[in-house]
C-alpha cells in the first residue's frame, strides 16, 4: 500500500485512518467515513483499485467535481474518467465496461440510467468498490439533500458483495444513520475523524454594506490577488455576486463569477480559469460549493451569513485543503437573519423545515459568538475540545470587553415585561420609546421601561440581544415559523441579583457591530485587519529562497498550461516549498520530496531539475541542501559544570556527551548501587538538555533511531490528540516502532525551539541513524536485528547475481515492475554505468541494480542502508548508494522510516 501511495500520490505516509479504511475496503467491508474537508478521504477509495487491479466506481454529485478529480488522477498516472450527461466521449462507457479504468466517476442519475448489461460486464471485468462521495446528500437531515441520492440502494441489488463506501465531511448522528440505512450497508466499518481544520483561521465581521465597507473589501482582496493567493468570495444572492464582481473588476482585479443563472458554458469557463490559476479571485453563490477540489485556496470570504453552520463548515472548508495556513472570514449584516423564512420555504415537510431552521440559527449564533469559534464549530458537530484554539478572531484577543450590566438589565426586563412572546424587535422598540400601532395595541407604552433605551440605536440593542442569547441569558424559542426570545433561568437569576443601579457587573465582549454603532458608523477596523497577508508569508524562506519559490510556482504554471491541466494537479504548493528548500539536483533526490510521484518525475522531472539547477546558481543557493550541519543547542548554561540541573541528570549527560559512553554503559555504571533502565538514562539526558546542557542532537537522534519520518508521525499524532500532555494517548496513535523515547525527544527538541525540519534537513541515506543505533528503545530495533541475523544466515549462492547477466535481468524486472515502459526508459543505461564502477572492495556480493532490487524485494518489511551495505560489501558504499538513488528515482524502490522497500 505504501508503495502505491508513493508511486501515484508521492506521499510517504498515510494520514490518520487512511490505511485502516483501505484495509477494510480490501477485506470487502462496507465503510462509512466521516472526516473533515481536506483530510484525505479520496485516497481511501482511490488506492484499493490500484492494489486490486479492479475498477472503483465513484458516485459524485457534481460534474465539475468529477472533471477536476479525473484531471488530477490522470496527472498521477491513474486511469480515470467520468460518465455524466455532458460526457460526449462514448468510448468512456465502452472502456469502463471492459474494466480498463482504475476509477470511474458518475452522477447518481447516470448510475440509474446505465443498462443492466453495463453492470454485468463491469462485474465480470472486475469492480472493487462503490464509493458514494458527499454522502450527506442522501439524508433529508443533511444540509444538501439530493433526492437522486436517495435511490442509490438500487445498486445494492446489482453489486452484490461489493463493498459500499460512503464518504462525507459533515454528518450528524442522524445523517450517519440515514446514510447507513439508505445504502443498506451491512455491518459497516465506521470512522469518525476530527472536524478540526487546524490550519484555518476563523473570523467574523459585521458589515453594513456601505460604500466604504465595500472599498475596504476591494483593497483587501486586491492584496490577496497581488500575492497570487486564490480567494473565493461566497455571496448569498446573484445580485451580490454581480455587484462584488463589478467592484473588483473595476479595481483592475481579474475576477471570475459563478452562479446558477449563468449558462453552463460560462460557468465551466469561469471554473476552469480559477482552478488553472488564470484568475485568482472567484465571486460565487454556493452553486460553486462542493465542486471545488482546488487544494490551494488561501482565503474564503462569506459575504452574508450562510444558511446553515454545516454549509459554512463545508464552504469555508474549501480553503487550505493542502494543509497550509489559510483564512476564513464571514461578513454578516443584520438583514441576513431575515432570510430564515426564505430558506424554510425550500422544505418539503416539517422535519426538513425544523432541520433548516435549527442549522440556520446555529449559523446566526456563530456570527455573534464572543468565545472561541473553533470550539463552537467542533461542539456543534459533537466534538469536544478542551482548550481555546488561539487561531480565531476571538482567541486572538482583539475583542473589546465592556460592563453592559445596565443595558442588559433593561433589555432582559423589557423582554420579560412583554411576556417573552416576541422576537427582539418589539421589546427594543419599547425601550426606544416607539409608539407604533403594535405597541399601543398592547399598552406597552405604559411600561416604566418605555423610552429608557433611546441612547442606543436599534441595531446596537439587537447586537446586545444576540450577545445575551450567545451567553445564555436569553433563550430562543421556535414556534411554527416564528422565533421568539424569552429570559432564561440564568437571565432570571441575573435579574434577581441586579437592579437598574447595576450593582452586579456584567462584562461582555462587545461585537464589532456595537463598536461601529457606538462610533456612529465609522469603520474602525479594516476588513481583514486581524489576519493580514503576513500570516500567509513564507517566513521559513530566506530572501533568495523566496524568489526561487515564486519562480518555481511560475514554472509549474507554465508546465500546467502547456499540458492543459491545473498547476495543483502537477503538485501542491507544499511540494514546491519542499523543492525550494531541498533544491534537488537528481531525479532520485527529486523523488524523495514528499508529494512527488512517479508521473511527475517522468513527465516534468527534467524541467524542474533543469530550472532548479539554473535558478539556484543564479541565486547563489547550494543544490541538494545536504551540507547542513545539525545544530546543537547554544544555551551554554552547562558545558562542563552542573549548572542548574540535578546531580543524576548531570552525571548521565556528562557520561554520554563528554565521555562518549553508550546509554547501556551508563545504565550499568559500576558505581551505581543497582543498574537503572536505559529509558531512565535517556530521560535524564533529555532533562539535562532542558536545563541548559548542550547536547549533540545529531548523535542523540541517531542513537535512539529518531528520524524525520518518525518525528512527522509524532507531530501528526499530537495534532490529532490536540495536546502534548498525555504521552500515552500520543503513543497509542503511533505505530509500534515509535517509542516513548522518540516522543520525549521530539517534545524536548521542540521545547528548545530547535527546528525539527532543519535538524533533519539534508540528512541523506548515508547518514541514516541505523549505523549508530545502540539502544533497544523500540520494538522496531529488535525486528531489524532479528532480520539482519537471518539475512546473514540465509545467504546462498543463488542470491548472488552474476554481473554479466545482471543488466538484462534487471531490465526485465524493471519492465515488470513499472507502470508503463515510458516511465523508466533510460534506466538500464544509467544502472549499467554505475554498476561498471563496482567491485573495488572485493567483498562477497557485488551490487547491481538488479541484485539490489531483488534482495530488497525479498525483504517486505524493509532493509536499512547499513544492512544493504553489509550485504553488498563487494561494492563500494558510494556505488551502492548511487544505485539505490537511481532505483529510488525510478520508483522501483522507496524509503519509509529509513528502510528501503521495493515498489
Ligand atoms: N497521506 C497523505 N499525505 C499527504 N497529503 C495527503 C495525503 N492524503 C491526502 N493528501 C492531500 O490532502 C488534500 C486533500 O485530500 P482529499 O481531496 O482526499 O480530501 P477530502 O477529505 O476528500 O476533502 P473534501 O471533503 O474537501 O473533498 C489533497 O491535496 C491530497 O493530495
Amino acid at each position: 500500500m505504501e508503495a502505491i501511495l508513493k508511486r501515484y500520490f508521492g506521499y510517504s505516509h498515510f494520514r490518520a485512518y487512511q490505511k485502516e479504511i483501505i484495509q477494510k475496503i480490501l477485506d470487502g467491508r462496507d465503510c462509512l467515513v466521516v472526516m473533515a474537508t481536506g483530510s484525505g478521504k479520496s485516497i481511501c477509495y482511490q488506492i484499493p483499485p490500484l492494489v486490486k487491479g479492479k475498477t472503483a466506481v465513484v458516485i459524485s454529485p457534481l460534474l465539475s467535481l468529477m472533471q477536476d478529480q479525473v484531471m488530477s488522477l490522470k496527472q498521477r498516472g491513474i486511469k480515470a474518467d467520468y460518465l455524466g450527461s455532458t460526457q460526449t466521449n462514448r468510448s468512456v462507457s465502452t472502456d469502463a465496461e471492459k474494466g480498463s479504468l482504475d476509477i470511474l466517476y458518475m452522477t447518481p442519475e447516470k448510475a440509474y440510467s446505465l443498462p443492466p448489461s453495463f453492470w454485468t460486464n463491469l462485474l465480470n471485468a472486475g469492480i472493487c468498490l462503490l464509493a458514494v462521495d458527499e454522502a450527506h446528500c442522501i439524508s433529508e437531515w443533511g444540509h444538501n439533500f439530493r433526492k437522486e441520492y436517495k435511490q442509490l440502494h438500487v445498486l445494492r441489488d446489482v453489486l452484490v458483495n461489493i463493498p459500499f463506501v460512503a464518504l462525507t465531511a459533515t454528518a450528524t448522528e442522524k445523517v450517519q444513520s440515514d446514510i447507513i440505512g439508505s445504502l443498506m450497508m451491512r455491518d459497516p466499518y465506521i470512522v469518525i475523524g476530527s472536524f478540526d481544520r487546524q490550519n484555518l483561521f476563523y473570523g467574523v465581521k459585521s458589515c453594513n454594506r456601505t460604500t466604504s465597507f465595500l472599498e475596504e473589501l476591494v483593497t483587501e482582496v486586491s492584496n490577496y490577488n497581488a500575492n497570487k493567493s486564490s480567494t473565493i468570495i461566497y455571496c448569498t444572492t446573484v445580485k451580490d455576486t454581480e455587484q462584488i464582481c463589478d467592484l473588483l473588476t473595476n479595481a483592475g482585479i481579474r475576477t471570475g463569477i459563478y452562479h446558477g443563472q449563468m449558462g453552463s458554458k460560462a460557468r465551466e469557463e469561469s471554473h476552469r480559469s480559477f482552478i488553472r490559476d488564470e484568475i485568482h479571485v472567484m465571486v460565487a453563490t454556493i452553486a460553486f460549493g462542493m465542486g471545488i477540489d482546488k487544494p490551494d485556496v488561501r482565503c474564503v470570504i462569506h459575504y452574508g451569513c450562510p444558511k446553515s453552520l454545516e454549509s459554512y463548515y463545508q464552504e469555508s472548508g474549501r480553503c487550505g485543503r493542502d494543509g497550509l495556513p489559510s483564512i476564513c472570514w464571514l461578513y454578516y449584516s443584520r438583514s441576513d437573519f431575515a432570510k430564515a423564512d426564505f430558506y424554510c420555504s425550500e422544505a418539503q415537510n416539517e422535519t426538513q423545515r425544523k432541520a433548516i431552521m435549527q442549522s440556520f440559527m446555529a449559523a446566526q449564533k456563530y456570527c455573534f459568538l464572543p468565545t472561541c469559534r473553533r470550539k463552537f464549530i467542533l461542539g456543534y458537530f459533537g466534538e469536544k475540545s478542551i482548550s481555546d484554539c488561539g487561531n480565531c478572531d476571538n482567541c486572538k484577543g482583539t475583542r473589546k470587553e465592556k460592563d453592559l450590566s445596565r443595558e442588559s438589565v433593561l433589555l432582559l426586563s423589557c423582554i420579560k415585561s412583554c411576556g417573552g412572546r416576541w422576537g427582539l424587535n418589539m421589546p427594543i422598540d419599547v425601550l426606544r420609546g416607539s409608539r407604533s400601532r403594535k405597541i399601543l395595541d398592547n399598552n406597552y407604552e405604559e411600561l416604566p421601561l418605555h423610552g429608557l433605551g433611546k441612547d442606543h440605536p436599534a441595531n446596537w440593542w439587537k447586537a446586545l440581544g444576540d450577545l445575551l442569547i450567545a451567553n445564555d441569558f436569553l433563550k430562543e424559542n421556535l414556534r411554527n415559523e416564528y422565533r421568539s426570545v424569552s429570559v432564561s433561568l440564568k437571565g432570571l437569576q441575573f435579574l434577581s441579583t441586579a437592579n437598574t443601579v447595576h450593582e452586579t457587573p456584567l462584562v461582555l465582549a462587545i461585537t464589532p457591530e456595537m463598536i461601529e454603532e457606538e462610533e456612529q458608523g465609522s469603520l474602525q477596523r479594516r476588513v481583514g485587519d486581524l489576519q493580514s497577508l503576513s500570516f500567509l508569508d513564507n517566513q521559513e524562506f530566506s530572501e533568495a529562497e523566496g524568489k526561487l519559490y515564486r519562480m518555481l510556482l511560475d514554472i509549474r504554471m507554465k508546465l500546467a498550461k502547456d499540458n492543459g491541466t491545473a498547476p495543483y494537479a502537477i503538485c501542491g504548493d507544499q511540494t514546491i516549498k519542499m523543492m525550494t528548500k531541498r533544491r534537488p539536483s537528481t531525479r532520485a533526490n527529486l523523488a524523495k520530496v514528499d508529494g512527488v510521484n512517479q508521473h511527475l518525475v517522468t513527465k516534468y522531472g527534467d524541467s524542474f531539475l533543469e530550472n532548479i539547477r539554473r535558478l539556484s546558481q543564479e541565486l547563489n543557493l547550494p543544490l541538494d541542501n545536504g551540507a547542513l550541519v545539525w545544530p546543537t543547542v547554544q544555551k551554554g548554561a552547562c558545558t562542563n559544570t552542573r549548572g542548574k540541573t540535578s546531580p543524576a541528570r548531570f552525571e548521565a549527560w556528562k557520561a554520554w556527551e563528554k565521555d562518549g559512553l553508550s546509554f547501556q554503559e551508563i545504565a550499568n555504571f559500576p558505581t551505581r548501587p543497582a543498574p537503572i533502565k536505559v529509558q531512565t538514562v535517556i530521560s535524564y539526558i533529555l532533562e539535562a538538555a532542558r536545563d541548559g546542557c548542550e547536547l549533540s542532537w545529531t548523535r542523540f537522534c541517531d542513537c535512539i533511531g529518531l528520524t524525520l519520518d518518525i518525528a512527522m508521525q509524532i507531530r501528526g499524532a499530537i495534532a490529532k490528540i490536540g495536546s502534548t500532555e498525555r504521552l500515552k494517548l500520543i503513543k497509542e496513535e503511533l505505530p509500534e516502532n515509535v517509542s516513548y523515547e522518540h516522543i520525549r525527544t521530539l517534545l524536548t527538541v521542540e521545547e528548545l525551539s530547535i527546528k525539527v525540519e532543519e535538524l533533519f534537513a539534508g540528512k541523506t541515506a548515508d547518514e541514516a541513524p541505523v549505523q549508530v543505533r545502540e539502544s533497544p528503545v523500540s520494538g522496531h530495533d529488535a525486528e531489524v536485528k532479528e532480520e539482519r541475523g537471518s539475512c546473514e544466515d540465509g545467504i546462498t549462492g543463488k542470491d548472488a547475481i552474476e554481473p554479466s547477466e545482471s543488466i538484462d535481468k534487471r531490465a526485465s524486472v524493471r519492465q515488470h515492475r513499472s507502470v508503463d515502459g515510458r516511465d523508466v526508459e533510460d534506466s538500464p543505461k544509467k544502472l549499467q554505468k554505475i554498476s561498471e564502477q563496482k567491485g573495488k572492495c572485493g567483498g562477497t556480493f557485488e551490487a547491481t541494480g538488479n541484485s539490489l532490487l531483488e534482495w530488497i524485494g525479498d525483504h517486505h518489511d524493509g532493509v536499512s542502508l547499513a544492512e544493504i551495505v553489509e550485504r553488498f560489501s563487494g561494492s563500494e558504499r558510494d556505488i551502492v548508494a548511487n544505485l539505490l538513488d537511481v532505483l529510488e528515482g525510478e520508483f522501483l524502490i522507496f524509503r519509509k522510516n529509513d528502510l528501503y522497500r521495493a515498489m
